[in-house]
């Protein structure tokens, strides 16, 4: 059975070992239990939450007292106001896809500061949002930090062995391999350029409102796509593969990679169980057919494209893409098809949630708007977007840096411990225990909004921290959208190349816009009901902490990755100085 390795451990424990343990007992005091039917039912019954209870005593005890043996503090517990922290586990659950789990975190580390455990059902689970525990997770204890065999156990059927399901010297092999095909040398504005200017020039521009959350979706998995097989998937576009079961894959490969993604997530959330609620059907073998559908025929081109190049002198081609450099590296086809699905996972919603927020700021902080385009006007002008012109444009680096700050597209992420490490705090004092198998929750958006690391002017939205030398250490230490240490994005070089060529993209549209006397702006009207922010939270009082102190005039959730709840929507709409 799929998940056994780590479901049947679990049901022995909370299932057979209590009424097991119980049993023991009746044997032993039979005195106290013969001829008392209803008294051995509920010692039956009553046996499960105690042997829990119990269990969680032992293990809070063993916990403090190997902390104090090595000259270390607990970590401090939440305490609920249900028994063993369920209230914690509902209002989780209940919140789900809604940023309120960032609320319950903001709220949970104003009580016990920034690191703590919130021990649901008896289990430790750390969050933290001290930039020293994280770089100690990330970089200085990185061996012992794991994403673990639960995850991998969790996604195997959807990223197979690839890159994000792997650790250890497994993880060691996909880096090495990979690296070097994300060198900037293999990443050119100029593949993204007419295909982000037919994105732009498809936007409507008679003042109806178009949700461009969804549209920067699709168009993130086309550069994707494009960059690592060399596939135009747009619409009307003419393919290398033709057949129609190939086209239907095409036409629903992002909903495939989508609805995978949220079969990984349930799992995830749903815990070591999650096998006895796939007990009847298999959710993941429908998006899995379409994403082997449409991946199958790629790589079976591109072994044989590698197979002809063998023996050629100079096989080094300017038209190589990602999935021809991995094909010189390994002919297990398997494998290459891994390494796809995993960098379109990571590349995908990533990108689309950048860009997205890029829009969002921009119509939100026209001031800044305004000077990233008077950049942009200044250093690309009209000519060709090259890697010269985005590496002359500082304060767009800036901007894109402000966005990741304030709206990380991987707000959280998380870890597991092999061992017991100590965990620093960056107001100093003890060292903290962290428990061997226990997890952390990353909270990397709380730290990029932390007063403590950024100042008092943390909500703000102000590109120009970044220019020049301004960053302090603790800021530079405080920022880790693209992760840290060994395991940072390796997509960086491909990102910023794209973002950067679609802002050049963007304003020159903007400006054509303006010509004709019309501005991007949100069109708050068109919001799907119940998506709209509340208006209370447009104040610093109603907002209570959330939608940055008040600034925030959309929703933004944590789902897949950071979002806009019901989308982005915006128009290009007539400027009032005009009418
Ligand atoms: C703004 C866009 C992006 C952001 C903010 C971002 C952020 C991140 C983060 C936070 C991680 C660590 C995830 C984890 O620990 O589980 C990561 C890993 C990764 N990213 Fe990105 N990413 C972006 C775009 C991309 C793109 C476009 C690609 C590929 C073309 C990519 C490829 C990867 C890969 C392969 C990894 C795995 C690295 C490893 O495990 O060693 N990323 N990224």
């Amino acid at each position: 059975m799929k998940g056994s390795k780590f479901l049947y451990p679990a049901l022995f424990k909370t299932v057979i070992l209590p009424p097991l343990l119980f049993s023991l007992v009746t044997i032993s005091l039979p005195q106290l239990f013969n001829g008392f039917f209803f008294l051995r039912l509920l010692g039956y019954i009553l046996s499960f939450p105690i042997t829990y209870v119990i269990r969680s005593h032992i293990s809070v005890f063993l916990s403090t007292r190997q902390a104090k043996s090595l000259g270390a503090i607990d970590i401090p517990r939440v305490k609920g106001r249900w028994p063993l922290n369920l209230d914690i586990l509902v209002d989780w659950a209940k919140s789900g896809s809604e940023e309120e789990v960032g609320r319950m975190m903001v709220l949970l580390s104003r009580k016990y500061g920034k690191t703590y455990n919130t021990r649901v059902l008896g289990e430790d689970q750390i969050i933290s949002s001290d930039p020293a525990v994280l770089k100690h997770v990330l970089l200085e204890d990185f061996d012992n930090f794991v994403k673990g065999d639960k995850f991998k156990d969790r996604a195997e059927a959807f990223l197979g062995d690839g890159i994000f399901n792997s650790d250890g010297e497994r993880w060691k092999f996909h880096r090495s391999l990979m690296r070097p095909f994300f060198h900037t040398s293999h990443i050119s504005p100029t593949l993204f350029t007419p295909h982000i200017g037919r994105f732009l020039s498809s936007l409507p521009i008679n003042g109806e409102p178009f949700d461009i959350q969804k549209e920067l979706g699709k168009l993130a998995l086309e550069m994707a796509i494009l960059w690592m097989t060399g596939e135009d998937i747009s619409e009307n576009s003419i393919n290398s593969v033709t057949s129609s079961g190939w086209e239907q894959a095409k036409k629903s490969l992002g909903g495939a990679m989508t609805q995978a993604q949220k079969v990984v997530g349930k799992r995830v959330k749903i815990g070591t169980i999650w096998p006895l609620f796939e007990l009847t059907h298999d959710p993941l073998l429908d998006p899995m057919e379409t994403i082997r559908t449409f991946f199958q025929p790629i790589v079976d081109r591109a072994i044989t494209r590698e197979n002809n190049r063998q023996g050629l002198e100079d096989s080094e081609d300017e038209d190589m893409h990602f999935i021809d450099r991995l094909c010189e590296a390994t002919d297990d086809t398997k494998l290459i098809t891994d390494q796809l699905i995993n960098v379109l996972l990571a590349s995908r919603d990533t990108l689309a949630s950048c860009l997205t927020f890029c829009i969002y700021v921009l119509c939100l902080h026209p001031e800044e708007g305004r000077k990233l385009r008077d950049e942009i006007r200044f250093v690309a002008g009209n000519g060709t977007v090259t890697k010269d012109v985005t590496r002359e444009m500082r304060y767009c680096r800036a901007y894109i840096n402000e966005v990741l700050r304030l709206y990380p597209p991987v707000p959280l992420n998380i870890r597991r411990t092999l061992r017991p490490s100590l965990l620093p705090s960056s107001s100093g004092g003890q060292p903290m225990y962290m428990p061997g198998s226990t997890s952390i929750i990353l909270a990397t958006i709380l730290m990029q909004r932390d007063p403590a690391v950024w100042g008092e002017d943390v909500n703000d939205f102000q590109p120009e921290r970044w220019v020049g030398d301004g960053l302090s250490k603790r800021e530079r230490e405080g920022f880790m959208s693209w992760n840290y240490g060994p395991r940072m994005c390796l997509g960086q070089p491909f990102a910023l190349t794209v973002i950067n060529t679609f802002l050049i993209l963007l304003s020159r549209h903007l400006d054509d816009m303006e010509k004709a006397g019309k501005s991007l702006q949100f069109a708050l009207d068109a919001q799907p009901q119940g998506t709209a922010m509340p208006l209370s939270w447009q104040t610093i009082e109603g907002s209570d902490g959330r939608a940055r102190d008040g600034r925030d005039r959309m929703w933004v959730v944590a789902d897949v990755v950071l979002a806009i709840k019901g989308g982005l929507w915006v128009r290009f709409e007539k400027d009032d100085k005009d009418e």
